[in-house]
């Protein structure tokens, strides 16, 4: 059958397998380094396209631009599905990240754009403005708890955008069952998670029998979702009533009822992918800001340079706002270069093929699980020369061939990060606005990690110096005249 599909190609190399079980015995656990690091290896030994393969499962990981662009961009339409794992399918139910690229899907993306395209964006930015204020005089008051000060900034920011739903605090009801479903979604989309996902028959046999204990957990995972849709809903529909909302994504888009794609149940499709964002959102961009402090403690003379350049264009009287962008340009590389020295998702969120395909004599079989190494591409030296070192000077034009850390740390194509406008909005201002109020100091006696990976909870002490007792002032004032508007 192989050999009638595939014209007698062979599959991308890859390292040599057991029968039946293919690479199990290969396959790292990424224990010792990280998965991404371990491909990039494999890479130089076996090509930057390599296959491994277990159960008649095939995993194809592209660890080039040159392999992104030619089979995820260009040929988009056949490589925009998600994981054909039995779980992942079984736990979709209108949960849009998770689906295969179909009908449903696209008009889901329609829905998503119509809110979150950039100059939607925009209006957001007064929601991430305050909200970084008020976690700067979150920082003067407790300095040593600054990952959680962000990790309420970053949840608070996203819910209200979504559904102009303020979180003062990490007990937040809305943020506690948002956080409740986010280990489950991971584990569904994970592909060797379950062994029904090698051993697809298994879902049709009954609950006794071994391997179907899977069925409580897509249960769990599907009520989660349901919980996450329907509690902010309900309460954003009964403010709505009362005429007690200001402009959010939810909002907007039921104002454009109807308009958007044309379909009936469009409030559902509103609805159910608002339920999606804080999981996207949150600790991505917590991710993104942890890397960025890192990096500053790190590279002092980085954020030396960065003070200077907001000193200079901000003054001291006033704090950063997203007026002053386009006049501060080393932020800008900073950003950018802290997207591409260390992306929170090294490996992206894997596409799969919806068509058995051909490349540069290669077989894909339909089905093939395609893994983006974004790691890699972001640290090809061809393209980012030094790229172990975090340079933002790199973005100044000098290197031509330097493509836009964005079109790699977001992800491809038609999947690509839709809130990645609004990420990297939410992760400039705080940037701006952290280093122009404090300088980040390491702590003397806490070693710093060499970078930072997301969902590990991991993170690292910084003491956070306010760099005048008028900036602590300037902060001071500036939250209380955020909370005499509340
Ligand atoms: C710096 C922060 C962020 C990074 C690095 C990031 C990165 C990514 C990546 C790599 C993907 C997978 C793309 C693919 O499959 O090719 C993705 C998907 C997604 N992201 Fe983000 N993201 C960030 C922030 C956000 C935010 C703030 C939101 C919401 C406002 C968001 C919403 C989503 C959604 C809904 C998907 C699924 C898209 C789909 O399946 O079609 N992300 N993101």
């Amino acid at each position: 059958n192989h050999r009638r599909r595939s014209g007698g190609l062979p599959y991308p190399p890859g390292p040599k397998g057991d029968p039946i079980i293919g690479n199990l015995r290969q396959l790292p656990d990424g224990k010792k380094q990280p998965l991404h690091i371990t491909y990039k290896e494999w890479s130089k030994k076996y090509g930057d396209v390599f296959s491994i393969e277990s159960f008649g499962n095939r995993v194809v990981v592209l660890n080039s631009a040159h392999a992104t662009n030619e089979l995820l961009e260009k040929r988009g339409n056949i490589y925009s599905d998600r994981n054909p794992g039995v779980i992942r399918r079984l736990s979709t139910n209108h949960h849009f990240p998770g689906m295969d690229y179909d009908e449903e899907f696209r008009t889901y993306r329609k829905v998503v754009n119509a809110a979150f395209n950039p100059s939607a964006v925009k209006d957001y930015g007064i929601i991430q403005e305050e909200e970084t204020y008020e976690t700067l005089e979150h920082l003067l008051d407790s300095p040593e708890k600054w990952f959680l000060h962000m990790r309420r900034s970053a949840g608070s920011v996203i819910l209200r955008v979504t559904y102009d739903h303020k979180v003062r605090a990490l007990d937040d009801h809305l943020v506690e069952i948002n956080e409740a479903a986010i280990p489950n979604n991971l584990r569904a989309v994970t592909p060797t998670a379950f062994v029904v996902n090698f051993v697809p028959w298994l879902q049709y046999m009954p609950d006794w029998f071994p391997g179907t204990a899977y069925r409580p957990f897509v249960k769990e995972v599907l009520d989660g979702h349901m919980r996450i849709r329907d509690t902010p809903w309900v309460e954003l529909k009964e403010r709505m009533a009362k005429g007690a909302i200001k402009p959010c994504y939810a909002s907007r888009l039921l104002e454009m009822k109807g308009q958007i794609t044309g379909s009936d149940d469009e409030e559902y499709v509103i609805k159910a992918s608002a339920g999606v964002m804080y999981g996207a959102a949150v600790d991505t961009t917590l991710g993104t800001m942890a890397s960025f402090i890192l990096a500053m403690l790190l590279y002092p003379e980085c954020q030396k340079k960065l003070q200077a350049e907001l000193d200079s264009v901000v003054g001291t009287n006033r704090l950063p706002t997203f007026a002053d962008e386009d006049h501060l340009p080393y932020l800008r590389y900073c950003v950018l270069e802290t997207l591409r020295w260390n992306p929170v998702a090294p490996l992206g969120l894997s596409h799969a093929a919806s068509q058995d395909d051909v490349y540069e004599g290669m077989f894909i079989p339909k089905g093939s699980i395609m893994v983006a190494n974004q790691w890699a591409i972001l640290h090809d030296e061809n393209m980012y020369p030094d790229p172990m070192k975090f340079w933002p000077e790199r973005w100044d034009g000098r290197f031509p061939q330097a493509r836009d850390a964005r079109l790699y740390a977001f992800g491809f194509n038609r999947r690509m990060c839709p809130g990645r406008h609004l990420a990297y909005r939410s992760v400039l201002i705080m940037a701006a606005n952290i280093v122009s109020s404090f300088t980040l100091v390491p702590d003397e006696k806490s070693p710093l990690p060499a970078n930072v990976s997301l969902g590990t909870g991991q993170t690292f002490k910084c003491n956070f110096v306010v760099r005048s007792p008028e900036r602590a002032a300037l902060i001071r004032s500036t939250a209380a005249s955020l909370d005499a508007s509340d």
